[in-house]
């Protein structure tokens, strides 16, 4: 694999060259040489050529044509055609800052070509044993970005085209990964002098809309800090909810939507978000992003009748940071760094996933992957731009976004399942142990060594096969322990790998489960609801019931009553009128029909009243109590 490397790079050649004579220690001193020779050779570059220094001064025309120009002109030569697939992987390496040059960090990074990258490991010239493991790893991508390359040059290959897509309907979204301090805010968001993908997005958009009064674009610009999302344009607002509608994905609710028709007002806008966005200072940078940030862009066209909606989100991810165990750290910063590492990690596993084409891709584990639901899994268009330093200092943070971005590339088109995913151990030189730099010294090692150690004299022969023999048992010996060693290791690699088979597993009927109990507590609540309006209702019939019989039954007592009355009131009339025998014979009549009318109460108590006056006076008048009326309580 080695030989398929392009030398005839003058960029390598003369790194290579120059290193190699002067050794490995002395690569950490040649590194201002090795950059400058590396800037020097980038300018010469066909790219270089056609490519503006810094973005804004040279039409943005020009750039974006030697871009598309020059991966066009590279896909026809390579096997592996560039097309703009679902998923583009693009890796962008910054330059090395100050504080890893004052640690006297050097570069280990080399940019191939276009599409490829080499990582190399370092070791001290002495240190012979680790010399011989040392691995150079290669990885392919859509794009490798030099580190001159410019933010306009980064946005033409990258998001450029999505804005395209954006415009004709599609949705799509760009998003940077890589550990803290590589670049993700510097490539996404930039500097007022040199802005990023957001605001040349929006430039490039209001560009093509050109004053359309039938286009209208809003934004929504939002953070997740602590698995909570917070609305950076209105941050005291309530918190914001994911929900996930048919038709539409994933959305916000609650989420303030500005209507937008400049680029200049984005800019105050994403001016204003960024103020109220979570910073802090680490190790590797003084303003890390501690959220993740989402900028969403829908561009709503009407032609005619019909309209057409199409969605950009950019997303600048807050970068892994390795927990070192000596640095202090308040609680809140632990917390934040678990939580970013493990929305990361989720977003990995999901990556894993999708690119063994699981049927359940977990994107419910963290705010995150909800988020980015549509970006991996979904239809969409995606770029990611892997976002790494070349210092020597950081290569394990390195391999690592190297190594996801990769993996990230070989995901599909949901449902076509992946039939062949080439391991990382394939991708790995390994017939290449020690860095070409290193060679050269290892070799004037090897050759001064025998006789020095040994003090044989030269020329006894026999000496100096007796002493070969004993190295070449010495080194047959340790090539032993080695393999035992390599073999202990695949072991202990292979059981990682079986243990995190079966963590992700776990995972997944976790998250079955959860998406079930979920499922279980709407149904619950739905019998709950229903319950309590049958309830109700009932109630009010109840109540309804009782009124109508109180009032039936007040109607006929207060009836009967006027009736009695009525007979009563003639009867005493009656008296009045005729003698005092008929009067009584009438009052007696009358008193028996008005009995047989009496409830027994009333009864009980005219009969009693009747004994006490019928020997002492006739009948005149009748003082009736009122029949009692029923109550209900
Ligand atoms: N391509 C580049 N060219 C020049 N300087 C760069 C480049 N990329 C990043 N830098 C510089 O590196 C520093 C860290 O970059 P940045 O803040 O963008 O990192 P980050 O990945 O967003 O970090 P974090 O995840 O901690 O927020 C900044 O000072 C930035 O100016």
């Amino acid at each position: 694999m080695v030989a398929d490397r392009p030398k005839t790079a003058p960029y390598r050649r003369s790194l290579r060259t120059s290193t190699a004579m002067q050794g490995a220690s002395r690569l950490a001193k040649d590194k201002v040489e090795a950059r400058r020779s590396s800037a020097r050779l980038a300018k010469q570059s066909p790219l270089r050529k056609t490519r503006p220094r810094t973005a804004n001064a040279v039409p943005k025309k020009t750039c974006r044509v030697s871009v598309k120009d020059e991966v066009t002109k590279s896909s026809s030569k390579s096997s592996s055609r560039v097309e703009w697939g679902r998923m583009n992987v693009f890796v962008r390496g910054r330059p090395l800052s100050t504080s890893e040059l004052q640690a006297n960090a050097f570069d280990c990074l080399e940019i191939a070509d276009q599409h490829t990258t080499f990582l190399h490991e370092f070791c001290a010239s002495d240190d012979y044993l680790r010399m011989k493991r040392l691995k150079t790893r290669q990885y392919q991508f859509d794009h490798v970005f030099n580190v001159l390359d410019t933010q306009r040059c980064v946005y033409e290959a990258t998001a450029a085209p999505l804005v395209e897509s954006v415009l004709s309907g599609q949705n799509a979204s760009c998003f940077c990964y890589g550990a803290t301090g590589t670049g993700k805010t510097h490539t996404m968001l930039g500097t007022v002098d040199d802005p990023g993908i957001m605001v040349l997005a929006f430039k490039n958009l209001f560009e093509a809309i050109d004053d359309d009064l039938d286009t209208d674009v809003t934004l929504t610009y939002v953070e997740i800090y602590n698995e909570a999302l917070r609305d950076l344009l209105n941050p005291k607002g309530p918190s914001l909810e994911l929900r996930e509608l048919p038709g539409k994905g994933v959305t916000m609710s609650g989420v303030r939507e500005v209507k937008t028709s400049s680029a200049e007002e984005v800019v105050r806008l994403l001016h204003q978000g960024n103020k109220h966005r979570r910073t802090e200072s680490t190790r590797c940078n003084r303003t890390s992003s501690r959220s993740h940030a989402l900028l969403q862009i829908r561009v709503a066209r009407r032609d005619g009748g019909k309209t057409t909606t199409g969605k950009l989100s950019l997303v600048d991810l807050a970068g892994s940071e390795r927990t070192i165990a000596n640095e202090k750290k308040s609680s809140s910063r632990s917390v934040e760094g678990a939580n970013i590492n493990k929305s990361l990690l989720s977003l990995s596993s999901c990556i894993r996933a999708l690119v063994e084409g699981k049927k359940h891709i977990p994107f419910r584990n963290s705010k995150l992957t909800q988020m980015l639901k549509d970006s991996l899994g979904g239809q969409c268009q995606t770029a990611m731009i892997a976002t790494v330093t070349p210092s020597s200092l950081s290569l394990g943070e390195t391999a690592n976004t190297l190594h996801w971005a990769e993996r990230a590339k070989q995901i599909k088109l949901p449902g076509a399942r992946t039939k062949h995913v080439m391991r990382e151990q394939d991708r790995r030189i390994s017939s290449h142990p020690i860095p070409s730099y290193a060679m050269p010294v290892i070799r004037e090692k090897r050759c001064d060594k025998p006789s020095r150690e040994s003090g044989a004299p030269v020329g006894s022969r026999a000496k100096k096969l007796q002493s070969l023999a004993a190295k070449q048992k010495d080194i047959a010996g340790k090539l032993a322990k080695a393999a035992e060693g390599r073999s202990s290791r695949k072991r202990a690699e292979a059981e990682a790998q079986e243990r995190e088979a079966e963590a992700a597993r776990g995972a997944e009927e976790l998250s079955r489960a959860m998406d079930r109990i979920g499922e279980l507590e709407h149904e619950v609540k739905r019998l709950r609801g229903e319950n309590e309006a049958q309830r109700s209702d009932h109630k009010a019939e109840i109540a309804g019931l009782r009124r109508e019989h109180d009032r039936q039954v007040t109607r006929l007592l207060r009836d009967k009553d006027e009736a009695v009355q009525g007979l009563l009131a003639a009867a005493a009339k009656g008296a009045r009128r005729l003698s005092a025998e008929a009067g009584t014979q009438c009052a007696a009549q009358c008193k028996s029909t008005a009995n047989q009318a009496m409830t027994p109460v009333f009864k009980a108590y005219m009969e009693e009243k009747m004994r006490d006056k019928e020997n002492s006076s006739p009948v005149t008048r009748l003082e009736l109590p009122m029949t009692p009326r029923p109550q209900h309580h």
